[in-house]
């Protein structure tokens, strides 16, 4: 649905001679009906990717191709015209204070030239799509931060659009808020079959809501795909971003093996635990990590610290890894049965 092929973005650069390379190379794929993140430290370029993809910025090199159309091909007109359907929703709402929800929400429908009654209609449809229904003659001034998201989120839904662009959409927001908006997006997502790409540096943000990610550092897309597929992916620095693993340090001092574990509802801890305890007669002691949701499933970097006799180790680090367990050993620790 969205393909960006090899796109670069150079800006001059602001205030000084020379060039800022904001994108170098990026190539990514967003299946229709996919909430996709972008994450990356600040000045990675996320914003500069994602205004690529409608064409708020046109790219240096490369192609951007939204439902089958190349758009980085257009002329400024098309362009314009292929942009409606995509909705964008920003980090400080963009919404004009001079004007009620309703009428932000009518907004991009007067734009197009739709009827006085069409966009009344449709306003207070997607005011009520969005839990808003009571509020369309607030102005902005008079709704909380949420509030205001959920209203441009009305907006950017209002031209029917098939892609859904969100900058930093929950940034502004607090924790209360975040997942009201979060459950929206995720709502509307399946309610009206959209496609979502979602810049954010908030790592809980894409655990909530999406099914894949990339991650960028200056420019480059350094790692990405399907959470589910990133998550038990060994060495992965996009992993280590969403579920930080426990350092090693957690568990020193206290003898015995380290072991780092990756467990996810087809490999839980209790397989784990099930082979080291209950079949090699190892103790186990949690020694950091933690188990979280992430993209509806449940994943779980933990590090164990395993006393006993650890000449056993070795072969029931094999065995979990053929159970699908992602198994590291941190520290070998002393096998204290060894050489009986
Ligand atoms: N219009 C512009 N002119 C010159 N340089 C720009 C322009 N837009 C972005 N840049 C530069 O491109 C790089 C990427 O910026 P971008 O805003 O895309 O990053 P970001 O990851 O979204 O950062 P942040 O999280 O801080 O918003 C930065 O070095 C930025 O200064």
């Amino acid at each position: 649905m969205i393909e960006l092929h090899d796109v670069r973005k150079v800006f001059p650069a602001r205030g000084r001679s020379g060039e800022v390379v904001a994108v170098d190379g990026v190539s990514l794929r967003v299946e229709a009906g996919e909430f996709a993140g972008v994450v990356g430290p600040s000045g990675s370029g996320k914003s500069t990717l994602v205004r690529l993809v409608n064409l708020l910025e046109r790219p240096t090199s490369g192609s951007v191709t939204v439902d089958g159309q190349v758009l980085s091909d257009l002329p400024d007109d098309r362009v314009r015209e292929a942009r409606r359907s995509m909705g964008m929703v920003f980090q400080h709402f963009e919404l004009l204070d001079s004007r009620t929800a309703a009428g932000n929400v009518e907004h991009p429908l007067e734009l197009a030239g739709v009827g006085r009654a069409e966009r009344r209609r449709r306003a207070a449809e997607l005011l009520d799509l969005v839990d808003l229904g009571e509020r369309a003659g607030a102005h902005p001034a008079q709704l909380s931060g949420g509030q205001k998201q959920r209203v441009a989120i009305a907006r950017a839904l209002a031209g029917r659009p098939k892609v859904l662009l969100c900058d930093e959409a929950t940034s502004a927001l607090d924790q209360a808020s975040t997942t009201g908006v979060l459950d929206l997006l995720r709502r509307v997502r399946a309610e009206l079959g959209l496609t979502v790409l979602l810049i954010t540096h908030e790592m809980a943000v894409v655990k909530a809501v999406c099914d894949s990610a990339v991650l960028l550092d200056r420019g480059r897309v350094v790692d990405g795909g399907r959470l589910a597929e990133v998550l038990t992916r060994e060495h992965s620095p996009l992993a280590d971003a969403l579920l930080p693993a426990p350092a090693a340090d957690a568990g020193a001092g206290h003898g015995g093996a380290l072991v780092r574990v990756t467990v996810t509802d087809r490999a839980p801890e209790t397989v784990v635990l099930q082979t080291l305890v209950g079949e090699l007669g190892l103790a186990v002691e949690v020694a950091g990590g933690s188990v979280e949701t992430v993209a509806g499933g449940r994943y779980g970097r933990l590090l164990l610290r395993v006393t006993g006799d650890l000449g056993r180790l070795d072969g029931a680090v094999h065995r979990l890894r053929d159970d699908g367990v992602l198994v590291e050993q941190v520290h070998a620790g002393v096998a204290a049965g060894a050489g009986r």
